[in-house]
Protein backbone atom coordinates (compact mmCIF):
# COMPACT_ATOMS: atom_id res chain seq x y z
CA UNK A 1 0.00 0.00 0.00
CA UNK A 2 1.38 3.32 -1.29
CA UNK A 3 0.70 6.28 1.36
CA UNK A 4 1.36 9.95 0.11
CA UNK A 5 3.55 11.54 2.62
CA UNK A 6 4.35 15.07 1.90
CA UNK A 7 3.44 17.67 -0.93
CA UNK A 8 6.32 19.75 -2.47
CA UNK A 9 5.23 22.90 -4.63
CA UNK A 10 7.57 24.75 -6.25
CA UNK A 11 7.47 28.53 -8.33
CA UNK A 12 9.11 27.61 -11.94
CA UNK A 13 9.13 30.64 -14.08
CA UNK A 14 10.56 30.65 -18.11
CA UNK A 15 11.10 34.14 -18.92
CA UNK A 16 9.94 36.57 -21.61
CA UNK A 17 13.73 35.91 -23.71
CA UNK A 18 12.29 32.23 -24.02
CA UNK A 19 9.20 32.84 -24.71
CA UNK A 20 6.77 33.23 -27.73
CA UNK A 21 7.36 37.06 -29.53
CA UNK A 22 4.18 39.16 -28.98
CA UNK A 23 2.07 35.78 -27.98
CA UNK A 24 -1.42 37.06 -27.96
CA UNK A 25 -4.02 39.92 -28.08
CA UNK A 26 -4.30 39.42 -24.48
CA UNK A 27 -1.02 38.28 -23.19
CA UNK A 28 1.93 40.04 -24.99
CA UNK A 29 5.12 38.79 -23.24
CA UNK A 30 3.67 35.91 -21.17
CA UNK A 31 6.59 34.86 -18.97
CA UNK A 32 5.43 30.98 -19.27
CA UNK A 33 5.19 29.76 -15.54
CA UNK A 34 4.17 26.76 -13.69
CA UNK A 35 2.69 25.58 -9.83
CA UNK A 36 4.75 22.59 -9.72
CA UNK A 37 3.57 19.52 -7.36
CA UNK A 38 5.34 16.67 -6.34
CA UNK A 39 3.97 14.20 -4.07
CA UNK A 40 6.51 12.26 -2.16
CA UNK A 41 5.17 8.33 -0.96
CA UNK A 42 6.46 5.73 1.41
CA UNK A 43 7.11 4.06 -1.62
CA UNK A 44 10.73 4.34 -2.35
CA UNK A 45 11.69 5.90 -5.78
CA UNK A 46 7.52 6.66 -5.99
CA UNK A 47 6.55 9.69 -6.54
CA UNK A 48 3.52 12.18 -8.45
CA UNK A 49 4.36 15.06 -10.50
CA UNK A 50 1.90 17.49 -11.72
CA UNK A 51 1.60 21.74 -12.66
CA UNK A 52 -0.60 24.04 -13.49
CA UNK A 53 0.50 26.28 -15.88
CA UNK A 54 0.31 30.32 -15.12
CA UNK A 55 1.68 33.25 -16.47
CA UNK A 56 4.45 35.34 -14.08
CA UNK A 57 3.57 36.66 -10.85
CA UNK A 58 0.13 34.67 -10.85
CA UNK A 59 2.51 31.77 -10.22
CA UNK A 60 2.96 32.93 -6.99
CA UNK A 61 -1.27 32.80 -5.76
CA UNK A 62 -1.34 28.93 -7.58
CA UNK A 63 1.71 28.10 -5.07
CA UNK A 64 0.20 29.28 -2.27
CA UNK A 65 -3.49 27.85 -3.30
CA UNK A 66 -1.84 24.39 -3.72
CA UNK A 67 0.04 25.11 -0.07
CA UNK A 68 -3.58 25.33 1.34
CA UNK A 69 -4.97 22.13 -0.48
CA UNK A 70 -1.71 19.78 1.24
CA UNK A 71 -3.52 19.15 4.35
CA UNK A 72 -6.03 17.53 2.44
CA UNK A 73 -3.92 15.12 0.10
CA UNK A 74 -1.35 14.68 2.67
CA UNK A 75 -2.17 10.78 4.59
CA UNK A 76 -4.21 10.06 1.50
CA UNK A 77 -3.48 6.12 0.35
CA UNK A 78 -3.27 5.04 -3.12
CA UNK A 79 -5.82 2.19 -2.82
CA UNK A 80 -8.12 4.33 -1.23
CA UNK A 81 -8.07 6.91 -4.09
CA UNK A 82 -8.05 3.70 -6.68
CA UNK A 83 -11.33 2.36 -5.28
CA UNK A 84 -13.42 5.91 -5.06
CA UNK A 85 -11.25 8.09 -7.45
CA UNK A 86 -14.37 10.52 -7.59
CA UNK A 87 -15.14 10.28 -4.08
CA UNK A 88 -11.26 11.80 -3.49
CA UNK A 89 -12.21 14.67 -5.82
CA UNK A 90 -14.98 15.38 -3.95
CA UNK A 91 -12.57 15.36 -1.13
CA UNK A 92 -10.33 18.18 -2.81
CA UNK A 93 -12.80 20.08 -4.10
CA UNK A 94 -15.41 19.91 -1.02
CA UNK A 95 -13.36 21.92 1.75
CA UNK A 96 -15.64 24.34 2.95
CA UNK A 97 -13.13 26.55 3.65
CA UNK A 98 -11.03 26.44 0.53
CA UNK A 99 -14.79 26.48 -1.50
CA UNK A 100 -15.14 30.02 -0.64
CA UNK A 101 -12.71 31.13 -2.86
CA UNK A 102 -13.80 28.87 -5.83
CA UNK A 103 -16.38 27.22 -6.06
CA UNK A 104 -14.55 25.13 -8.78
CA UNK A 105 -12.76 28.10 -10.22
CA UNK A 106 -9.63 30.78 -10.10
CA UNK A 107 -6.43 29.81 -8.35
CA UNK A 108 -7.85 27.31 -5.73
CA UNK A 109 -9.54 25.21 -9.39
CA UNK A 110 -6.26 25.44 -10.65
CA UNK A 111 -3.73 24.02 -7.81
CA UNK A 112 -6.73 21.18 -7.28
CA UNK A 113 -5.70 20.92 -11.50
CA UNK A 114 -1.94 20.19 -10.79
CA UNK A 115 -2.61 18.40 -7.59
CA UNK A 116 -5.33 15.82 -9.27
CA UNK A 117 -2.84 15.39 -11.75
CA UNK A 118 -0.16 14.65 -9.50
CA UNK A 119 -1.89 11.49 -8.54
CA UNK A 120 -2.70 10.19 -11.71
CA UNK A 121 0.90 10.52 -12.19
CA UNK A 122 1.29 8.99 -9.11
CA UNK A 123 -1.12 6.19 -9.75
CA UNK A 124 0.32 5.40 -13.47
CA UNK A 125 3.47 5.04 -12.30
CA UNK A 126 2.36 3.10 -9.72
CA UNK A 127 1.01 0.33 -12.36
CA UNK A 128 3.79 0.85 -14.80
CA UNK A 129 1.50 2.51 -16.97
CA UNK A 130 1.39 5.36 -19.23
CA UNK A 131 -1.92 7.51 -17.68
CA UNK A 132 -3.69 7.14 -21.36
CA UNK A 133 -3.21 3.64 -20.81
CA UNK A 134 -4.20 3.16 -17.32
CA UNK A 135 -7.55 4.76 -18.21
CA UNK A 136 -8.34 2.87 -21.50
CA UNK A 137 -8.10 -0.36 -19.90
CA UNK A 138 -10.49 0.69 -17.06
CA UNK A 139 -14.01 -0.65 -17.16
CA UNK A 140 -16.73 1.66 -17.87
CA UNK A 141 -17.88 1.46 -14.30
CA UNK A 142 -14.65 2.09 -13.59
CA UNK A 143 -14.51 5.04 -15.33
CA UNK A 144 -18.10 5.97 -14.35
CA UNK A 145 -16.66 5.77 -10.67
CA UNK A 146 -13.72 8.36 -11.33
CA UNK A 147 -16.97 11.09 -12.44
CA UNK A 148 -17.86 13.22 -10.28
CA UNK A 149 -21.75 13.86 -11.36
CA UNK A 150 -22.56 16.60 -9.06
CA UNK A 151 -24.28 19.64 -10.93
CA UNK A 152 -24.07 18.06 -14.15
CA UNK A 153 -27.03 15.31 -14.26
CA UNK A 154 -29.32 17.31 -15.49
CA UNK A 155 -26.99 16.44 -18.74
CA UNK A 156 -25.90 13.25 -17.89
CA UNK A 157 -26.73 10.18 -15.22
CA UNK A 158 -24.33 7.96 -14.36
CA UNK A 159 -26.41 5.09 -15.85
CA UNK A 160 -26.29 7.23 -19.22
CA UNK A 161 -22.96 7.22 -19.01
CA UNK A 162 -22.33 3.91 -18.37
CA UNK A 163 -24.80 2.64 -21.35
CA UNK A 164 -22.41 5.48 -23.63
CA UNK A 165 -18.97 4.26 -22.28
CA UNK A 166 -20.20 0.74 -22.71
CA UNK A 167 -20.97 1.20 -26.57
CA UNK A 168 -18.13 3.02 -26.98
CA UNK A 169 -15.81 0.39 -25.55
CA UNK A 170 -16.00 -1.82 -29.07
CA UNK A 171 -13.30 -1.47 -30.84
CA UNK A 172 -10.92 0.26 -28.55
CA UNK A 173 -7.78 -2.68 -29.01
CA UNK A 174 -8.50 -1.91 -32.64
CA UNK A 175 -8.24 2.32 -31.98
CA UNK A 176 -5.01 1.28 -29.27
CA UNK A 177 -3.16 -0.19 -32.30
CA UNK A 178 -4.06 2.50 -34.66
CA UNK A 179 -2.99 4.99 -32.31
CA UNK A 180 0.49 3.42 -31.97
CA UNK A 181 0.87 3.40 -36.07
CA UNK A 182 -0.42 6.74 -36.50
CA UNK A 183 -0.62 8.95 -33.67
CA UNK A 184 -3.33 11.36 -33.17
CA UNK A 185 -2.96 14.10 -35.24
CA UNK A 186 -2.71 17.65 -34.41
CA UNK A 187 -2.50 21.46 -35.45
CA UNK A 188 0.41 24.23 -34.94
CA UNK A 189 0.07 27.52 -33.35
CA UNK A 190 3.78 27.95 -33.69
CA UNK A 191 3.53 30.15 -36.60
CA UNK A 192 0.56 32.84 -35.87
CA UNK A 193 1.64 34.09 -32.83
CA UNK A 194 0.83 38.18 -33.05
CA UNK A 195 4.66 39.71 -32.79
CA UNK A 196 5.64 38.16 -36.49
CA UNK A 197 6.33 39.90 -39.17
CA UNK A 198 4.63 38.82 -42.60
CA UNK A 199 7.72 37.20 -44.19
CA UNK A 200 8.14 35.28 -40.49
CA UNK A 201 4.53 34.24 -40.76
CA UNK A 202 4.78 33.05 -44.37
CA UNK A 203 7.88 30.92 -43.90
CA UNK A 204 6.74 29.52 -40.67
CA UNK A 205 3.43 28.26 -42.04
CA UNK A 206 5.21 27.04 -45.09
CA UNK A 207 7.76 25.44 -42.63
CA UNK A 208 4.14 23.69 -40.93
CA UNK A 209 2.66 22.61 -44.21
CA UNK A 210 6.33 21.16 -44.82
CA UNK A 211 6.32 19.19 -41.75
CA UNK A 212 2.82 17.25 -43.08
CA UNK A 213 0.35 19.88 -40.72
CA UNK A 214 -3.05 20.50 -42.38
CA UNK A 215 -3.95 22.85 -39.67
CA UNK A 216 -2.69 26.12 -38.69
CA UNK A 217 -3.79 28.79 -36.27
CA UNK A 218 -3.57 31.89 -36.10
CA UNK A 219 -3.70 34.88 -33.50
CA UNK A 220 -5.93 37.63 -34.58
CA UNK A 221 -7.88 40.77 -32.91
CA UNK A 222 -5.86 43.65 -32.57
CA UNK A 223 -5.60 45.25 -35.61
CA UNK A 224 -8.49 44.41 -38.50
CA UNK A 225 -6.54 45.47 -41.81
CA UNK A 226 -3.19 43.46 -40.73
CA UNK A 227 -5.39 40.59 -39.60
CA UNK A 228 -6.45 40.91 -42.96
CA UNK A 229 -3.70 40.65 -44.69
CA UNK A 230 -2.21 37.80 -42.35
CA UNK A 231 -4.58 35.58 -42.73
CA UNK A 232 -4.71 36.28 -46.80
CA UNK A 233 -1.14 34.87 -46.50
CA UNK A 234 -1.83 32.00 -44.03
CA UNK A 235 -4.50 31.33 -46.71
CA UNK A 236 -2.35 31.52 -49.50
CA UNK A 237 0.62 29.01 -48.19
CA UNK A 238 -1.93 26.77 -46.97
CA UNK A 239 -4.10 26.24 -49.93
CA UNK A 240 -7.47 25.75 -50.29
CA UNK A 241 -7.78 22.19 -48.54
CA UNK A 242 -5.78 22.71 -45.52
CA UNK A 243 -7.35 24.11 -42.18
CA UNK A 244 -6.68 27.65 -40.78
CA UNK A 245 -8.02 28.63 -37.49
CA UNK A 246 -7.97 32.05 -35.70
CA UNK A 247 -8.34 32.96 -31.87
CA UNK A 248 -8.91 36.13 -30.44
CA UNK A 249 -7.92 35.13 -26.90
CA UNK A 250 -11.54 36.91 -26.10
CA UNK A 251 -10.23 40.61 -27.06
CA UNK A 252 -14.07 41.44 -28.65
CA UNK A 253 -17.34 42.64 -27.17
CA UNK A 254 -20.04 40.06 -28.73
CA UNK A 255 -21.08 42.98 -31.80
CA UNK A 256 -17.44 43.53 -32.69
CA UNK A 257 -16.23 39.83 -32.63
CA UNK A 258 -19.52 39.40 -35.35
CA UNK A 259 -18.19 42.01 -37.13
CA UNK A 260 -14.54 41.25 -37.64
CA UNK A 261 -14.83 37.60 -38.34
CA UNK A 262 -17.14 37.91 -41.06
CA UNK A 263 -14.51 40.72 -42.07
CA UNK A 264 -11.77 37.73 -41.87
CA UNK A 265 -14.25 35.13 -43.83
CA UNK A 266 -12.76 35.57 -47.27
CA UNK A 267 -9.99 33.28 -45.94
CA UNK A 268 -12.52 30.80 -44.70
CA UNK A 269 -11.50 30.01 -41.60
CA UNK A 270 -12.68 26.83 -40.01
CA UNK A 271 -13.14 28.53 -36.36
CA UNK A 272 -12.58 31.27 -34.11
CA UNK A 273 -11.34 30.30 -31.02
CA UNK A 274 -12.17 32.06 -27.47
CA UNK A 275 -13.86 35.10 -29.51
CA UNK A 276 -15.56 37.36 -26.48
CA UNK A 277 -14.86 36.56 -22.71
CA UNK A 278 -14.50 32.72 -21.53
CA UNK A 279 -17.69 33.06 -19.36
CA UNK A 280 -20.11 34.75 -21.93
CA UNK A 281 -22.69 31.66 -23.17
CA UNK A 282 -25.22 33.75 -24.39
CA UNK A 283 -22.59 36.10 -25.75
CA UNK A 284 -20.79 32.47 -28.22
CA UNK A 285 -24.33 31.77 -29.08
CA UNK A 286 -24.98 34.90 -30.53
CA UNK A 287 -21.59 35.11 -32.41
CA UNK A 288 -22.22 31.16 -33.59
CA UNK A 289 -25.54 32.84 -35.03
CA UNK A 290 -23.24 35.58 -36.62
CA UNK A 291 -20.62 34.29 -38.23
CA UNK A 292 -21.95 30.83 -39.62
CA UNK A 293 -20.83 28.84 -41.18
CA UNK A 294 -17.36 29.10 -39.41
CA UNK A 295 -17.52 27.79 -35.95
CA UNK A 296 -16.66 28.72 -32.95
CA UNK A 297 -14.43 27.27 -30.21
CA UNK A 298 -13.45 28.12 -26.57
CA UNK A 299 -12.40 26.10 -23.30
CA UNK A 300 -8.61 26.98 -22.57
CA UNK A 301 -10.35 29.42 -19.50
CA UNK A 302 -13.60 27.99 -19.35
CA UNK A 303 -13.41 27.35 -15.42
CA UNK A 304 -15.16 24.04 -14.71
CA UNK A 305 -17.77 21.22 -16.00
CA UNK A 306 -20.41 22.96 -15.30
CA UNK A 307 -19.57 26.18 -17.17
CA UNK A 308 -19.30 23.58 -20.25
CA UNK A 309 -22.54 22.14 -19.36
CA UNK A 310 -24.26 25.44 -20.58
CA UNK A 311 -22.09 25.74 -23.35
CA UNK A 312 -22.77 22.42 -24.45
CA UNK A 313 -26.43 22.12 -23.54
CA UNK A 314 -26.82 25.92 -24.59
CA UNK A 315 -25.74 25.22 -28.60
CA UNK A 316 -23.44 28.08 -27.20
CA UNK A 317 -19.87 26.44 -29.10
CA UNK A 318 -19.15 23.94 -31.92
CA UNK A 319 -15.68 22.43 -30.87
CA UNK A 320 -15.03 21.93 -26.94
CA UNK A 321 -11.61 22.95 -26.18
CA UNK A 322 -10.53 21.49 -22.67
CA UNK A 323 -7.43 22.44 -21.00
CA UNK A 324 -5.70 19.69 -18.51
CA UNK A 325 -5.22 21.90 -15.63
CA UNK A 326 -7.96 24.67 -15.85
CA UNK A 327 -10.19 22.15 -15.34
CA UNK A 328 -9.47 20.04 -11.64
CA UNK A 329 -7.38 17.67 -13.65
CA UNK A 330 -8.35 14.10 -15.03
CA UNK A 331 -11.42 13.63 -13.37
CA UNK A 332 -13.20 16.88 -14.49
CA UNK A 333 -11.74 16.65 -17.65
CA UNK A 334 -13.69 13.06 -17.70
CA UNK A 335 -16.38 14.26 -16.87
CA UNK A 336 -16.47 17.11 -19.96
CA UNK A 337 -15.36 14.36 -22.30
CA UNK A 338 -18.41 12.33 -21.91
CA UNK A 339 -21.06 15.12 -21.91
CA UNK A 340 -19.22 15.95 -25.38
CA UNK A 341 -19.44 12.89 -26.29
CA UNK A 342 -23.06 12.24 -25.54
CA UNK A 343 -23.70 15.57 -27.31
CA UNK A 344 -21.64 14.87 -30.32
CA UNK A 345 -19.26 17.54 -29.99
CA UNK A 346 -15.67 17.34 -31.19
CA UNK A 347 -12.82 17.99 -27.80
CA UNK A 348 -9.87 19.84 -29.31
CA UNK A 349 -7.50 20.16 -26.53
CA UNK A 350 -5.37 23.16 -25.47
CA UNK A 351 -2.15 22.77 -25.32
CA UNK A 352 -0.84 26.29 -25.30
CA UNK A 353 1.50 26.71 -22.37
CA UNK A 354 4.30 24.94 -20.28
CA UNK A 355 3.21 21.24 -20.08
CA UNK A 356 0.18 21.43 -21.64
CA UNK A 357 0.99 19.37 -24.88
CA UNK A 358 2.72 16.70 -22.62
CA UNK A 359 -0.71 16.23 -20.44
CA UNK A 360 -3.34 16.90 -23.21
CA UNK A 361 -1.86 13.77 -25.81
CA UNK A 362 -2.94 11.46 -22.79
CA UNK A 363 -6.17 13.09 -22.51
CA UNK A 364 -7.26 13.27 -26.36
CA UNK A 365 -6.06 9.87 -26.77
CA UNK A 366 -8.47 8.98 -23.73
CA UNK A 367 -11.15 10.59 -25.27
CA UNK A 368 -10.99 8.71 -28.92
CA UNK A 369 -10.46 5.17 -26.99
CA UNK A 370 -13.03 5.68 -24.40
CA UNK A 371 -15.30 8.35 -24.87
CA UNK A 372 -15.82 9.94 -28.82
CA UNK A 373 -14.46 6.65 -30.18
CA UNK A 374 -13.45 8.43 -33.16
CA UNK A 375 -10.84 11.00 -34.46
CA UNK A 376 -12.82 12.13 -37.05
CA UNK A 377 -12.67 15.89 -37.24
CA UNK A 378 -10.36 16.40 -34.01
CA UNK A 379 -6.94 17.35 -34.00
CA UNK A 380 -4.93 18.00 -30.89
CA UNK A 381 -3.09 21.90 -30.60
CA UNK A 382 1.10 21.70 -30.73
CA UNK A 383 2.95 24.33 -29.91
CA UNK A 384 6.93 23.79 -30.20
CA UNK A 385 8.20 25.04 -27.15
CA UNK A 386 9.89 23.66 -23.64
CA UNK A 387 9.37 20.81 -24.60
CA UNK A 388 13.17 19.98 -23.94
CA UNK A 389 12.53 20.63 -19.88
CA UNK A 390 10.38 17.21 -19.72
CA UNK A 391 11.94 14.17 -18.95
CA UNK A 392 9.59 12.27 -21.56
CA UNK A 393 8.51 14.97 -23.66
CA UNK A 394 5.79 14.47 -26.77
CA UNK A 395 6.66 13.03 -29.65
CA UNK A 396 5.71 14.56 -32.94
CA UNK A 397 5.27 12.59 -36.28
CA UNK A 398 4.16 13.48 -39.59
CA UNK A 399 1.99 15.91 -37.79
CA UNK A 400 0.58 13.64 -35.25
CA UNK A 401 1.45 12.72 -31.35
CA UNK A 402 2.65 9.56 -30.97
CA UNK A 403 1.51 7.90 -27.76
CA UNK A 404 3.93 8.28 -25.10
CA UNK A 405 4.88 4.80 -23.51
CA UNK A 406 6.68 5.71 -20.34
CA UNK A 407 4.39 5.08 -17.17
CA UNK A 408 2.75 8.24 -15.96
CA UNK A 409 1.53 11.36 -16.81
CA UNK A 410 5.13 12.85 -19.20
CA UNK A 411 5.19 16.04 -17.09
CA UNK A 412 7.84 15.63 -14.71
CA UNK A 413 10.19 17.95 -15.52
CA UNK A 414 14.32 17.75 -15.67
CA UNK A 415 15.69 17.86 -12.05
CA UNK A 416 18.42 20.55 -13.55
CA UNK A 417 15.09 22.74 -14.67
CA UNK A 418 13.69 22.77 -11.85
CA UNK A 419 16.99 24.34 -9.87
CA UNK A 420 17.77 26.12 -13.08
CA UNK A 421 14.28 27.60 -13.33
CA UNK A 422 13.06 27.76 -9.81
CA UNK A 423 11.49 31.61 -9.05
CA UNK A 424 11.92 31.59 -4.87
CA UNK A 425 12.56 28.90 -2.35
CA UNK A 426 11.35 25.87 -1.96
CA UNK A 427 7.92 26.84 0.73
CA UNK A 428 6.92 23.35 1.05
CA UNK A 429 8.28 21.05 3.33
CA UNK A 430 7.47 17.18 3.21
CA UNK A 431 4.70 16.18 6.17
C1 LIG B 1 -0.35 32.83 -23.47
C2 LIG B 1 -0.64 31.54 -24.17
O1 LIG B 1 0.44 31.15 -24.93
C3 LIG B 1 -1.86 31.63 -25.08
O2 LIG B 1 -1.58 32.49 -26.12
C4 LIG B 1 -2.22 30.27 -25.60
O3 LIG B 1 -2.64 29.51 -24.53
C5 LIG B 1 -3.25 30.34 -26.68
O4 LIG B 1 -4.43 30.95 -26.27
C6 LIG B 1 -3.55 29.04 -27.36
O5 LIG B 1 -4.65 28.85 -27.81
O6 LIG B 1 -2.65 28.24 -27.44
Amino acid sequence: MTVITGLRVLDIRFPTSLSLDGSDAMNPDPDYSAAYVILETDTPGLSGHGLTFTIGRGNEVCVAAIEALRPLVVGQSLDTIRAEPAAFWRHITGDSQLRWIGPDKGAIHLATGAIVNAVWDLWAKADGKPVWRLVAEMSPAELVRAIDFRYITDCITPEEALTLLEARAAGKEERIALLRAEGYPCYTTSAGWLGYDDDKLRRLAQEAVDAGFRHIKLKVGVDLEDDKRRVAIAREVLGPDRTLMIDANQVWEVGQAIDWVNALAFAKPFFIEEPTSPDDVLGHASIRAGIAPVKVATGEMCQNRILFKQFIMGSAIDVVQIDACRLGGVNEVLAVLLMAAKYDLPVWPHAGGVGLCEYVQHLAMIDYLCFAGTRDGRVIEYVDHLHEHFLDPCVIRSAAYMPPERPGFSIEMKPETLTRYRHQPDRGQAA
